[in-house]
């Protein structure tokens, strides 16, 4: 992963020409306000850990697993917002963790653990690196210094009960390898968001994330079966059986914690075995309330696909959905859809056929198969066209959230008109879309992608139309975050989420386990 940019600096997009006459013909945008670095250009804050801590932590973890150099801090430095790699941009010394610690074994964790709560070093557990949401932030909050504990060894497959569809994972496995590893048994977790090829296990798990695939397999949290967590007071196992009465399910407090309650080391994962057929179909619905109604009729009462999005009318004259083909007009007109069918032939071909009958007598019109084998193929491709955008100078992130399918139109207004409010107001006319990327029985997530012209400081720019869209999600009645966690950035409006006596309930859990507070101070908890 690049430390300024989205994954593999081979797979760079170049903008089309349909994409950069979208830009400078509606939306004004006309020159970078800010430029990439080279890395050997970049300023990085010294590091503030004691020589002696540094020994220390090498005395338990091996030298060769404790680094201080600006060169690996760096890279740790945070997660991939869009503030984020606009700040990777700035001149200005870098803020970066003090030293980049990776422990090998449950026991150096714990170790590395009580030795920072003894000395004042805040912990920020990293997996993946993709944190949207400023969960990797070197928050420091009153600690001396702060360590990143990199889980990058914990990248193995532990375990595999073919007979009751479970895998062990090391927490710092990425999506890849998890997939790799199982295949080679015929299995899969199942789980694909758009950030799969760099994010870990661990980190969804920490994060509660939600993959394109949702709809069939349900959200990482329904696949954890079982969490290693250790904590400064102590290692706790959760999920010693598929369902239990033992009280409160104390793996939920674990599950969607972003590192403050303590470190995944072990994630324990339902998984099944490869599906025998793969059908995909694009569908054309007039427009998105139409839309909507259809997808929300197929997952009450049809047996859901694996995957099931809905693009509004914006994103589909665009064609974001497909991004071999952004702002071509192969699509004209309406609202796309895709569903996406894995099993059995027979059972696909079953479950199809009954989805065609409801999608076609609610307005809906099949595309065939292209539209969503085009998805497909472009699904990871879209953080790429991101870091190209901001290249030109085009603003261009997303957010997202979730609601019942009875306030879905409502929040979906709301959050558009107070973000295309709060950018027109700076002088920038903003192209807000928005698709439905996860269903429910009972409501959906919206997922808006949001591009203009950068002013001449887009990062507080964005912050105004973030600040804006959280508090029109609040007022709403929507969930601050559906799936891309609460890190830094959301926790303002946690109060708003869960009320006084929820952040009382969350900081009492904290204090036990990590009673001087050392892990990932000023995320999630408000
Ligand atoms: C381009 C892009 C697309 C994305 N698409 C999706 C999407 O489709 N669906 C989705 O759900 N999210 C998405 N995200 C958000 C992000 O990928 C998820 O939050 C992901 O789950 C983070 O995993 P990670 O391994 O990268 O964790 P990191 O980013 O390294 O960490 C995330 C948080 O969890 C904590 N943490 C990480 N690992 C552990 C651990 N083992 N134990 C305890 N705490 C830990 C960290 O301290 C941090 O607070 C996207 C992000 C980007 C940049």
């Amino acid at each position: 992963m690049q430390w300024d940019a989205w994954g593999d600096p081979a797979k760079k997009r170049e903008l089309s020409d349909a994409v950069t006459s979208l830009l400078t013909g509606f939306l004004g945008v006309s020159a970078p306000t800010r430029s990439r670095l080279a890395i050997e250009d970049v300023q990085v804050v010294p590091s503030a850990m004691a020589q002696s801590h540094v020994e220390a932590l090498a005395g338990m973890v091996g030298a060769e697993y404790v680094s201080t150099k600006d060169s690996d801090r760096i890279l740790r430095a945070g997660g991939k917002s869009t503030p984020d790699l606009l700040r990777r941009r700035s001149a200005e010394p870098q803020d970066a963790p003090d030293v980049v610690v990776t422990p090998g074994t449950d026991a150096e964790v714990e170790q590395v653990l009580r030795y920072c709560s003894a000395n004042r070093i805040a912990v920020v557990p990293f997996g993946g690196g993709t944190s949207v949401v400023g969960g990797l932030d070197p928050i420091r909050d009153g600690f001396d210094a702060v360590l990143s504990l990199d889980l990058r060894r914990f990248d193995q497959l532990v375990g595999l009960d073919e007979e009751s569809g479970i895998a062990t994972f090391g927490g710092g496995t990425t999506g890849p390898r998890a997939e790799e590893l199982l295949r080679e048994h015929g299995f899969s977790v199942g789980h694909f968001p758009q950030s799969f090829l760099f994010a870990t296990l661990g980190g969804f798990a920490a994060t509660r994330s939600s993959g394109q695939a949702s709809a069939g397999y349900g959200r990482f949290e329904d696949m954890v079966q079982g969490l290693t967590v250790v904590t400064p007071s102590g290692v706790i196992e959760t999920g010693r059986a598929p369902a239990s009465a033992a009280g409160p399910d104390l793996g939920e407090l674990f599950v969607g914690s972003e590192g403050t309650f303590g470190v995944i080391t072990h994630v324990r994962v339902r998984v099944h075995r490869l599906p025998e057929t793969t059908v995909r179909e694009g569908w054309s619905f007039p427009d998105f309330a139409t839309g909507a109604a259809a997808l929300r009729e197929l997952v009450q009462e049809g047996s859901a696909p694996t995957v099931l999005r809905l693009s509004d009318e914006a994103e589909s004259g665009v064609n974001l959905a497909t991004t071999d083909k952004i702002g071509e007009n192969a699509f004209t007109g309406g609202c796309l859809g895709i569903t996406t069918y894995e099993g059995t032939a027979s059972h696909t071909a079953e479950r199809m056929a009954e989805a065609r009958a409801i999608l076609t007598a609610h307005g809906g019109t099949s595309l065939g198969e292209e539209p969503g084998n085009s998805w497909e193929h472009g699904r990871f491709d879209a953080p790429y066209l991101r870091d190209a955008l901001l290249d030109v100078g085009a603003l261009c992130e997303t957010l997202e959230t979730a609601t019942t399918w009875g306030n879905l139109a409502n929040l979906r207004s709301s959050v558009t008109e107070a973000l295309t409010k709060a950018l027109v107001e700076q002088g920038t006319q903003p192209l807000v879309m928005c698709h439905i990327s996860h269903t429910y029985k009972t409501g959906a997530s919206l997922y808006f992608t949001v591009v203009s012209a950068q002013t001449e400081d887009p990062i507080a720019q964005w912050h105004k139309a973030k600040t804006a869209a959280g508090d029109a999600i609040i007022s709403a009645g929507g969930t601050i975050t559906h799936h891309h966690a609460v890190g830094a950035d959301h926790r303002p409006w946690m109060k708003d989420e869960i009320g006084e006596l929820g952040a009382n309930i969350l900081r009492a859990v904290k204090n036990a386990v990590d009673p001087a507070g050392i892990l990932n101070p000023g995320k999630l908890i408000p």
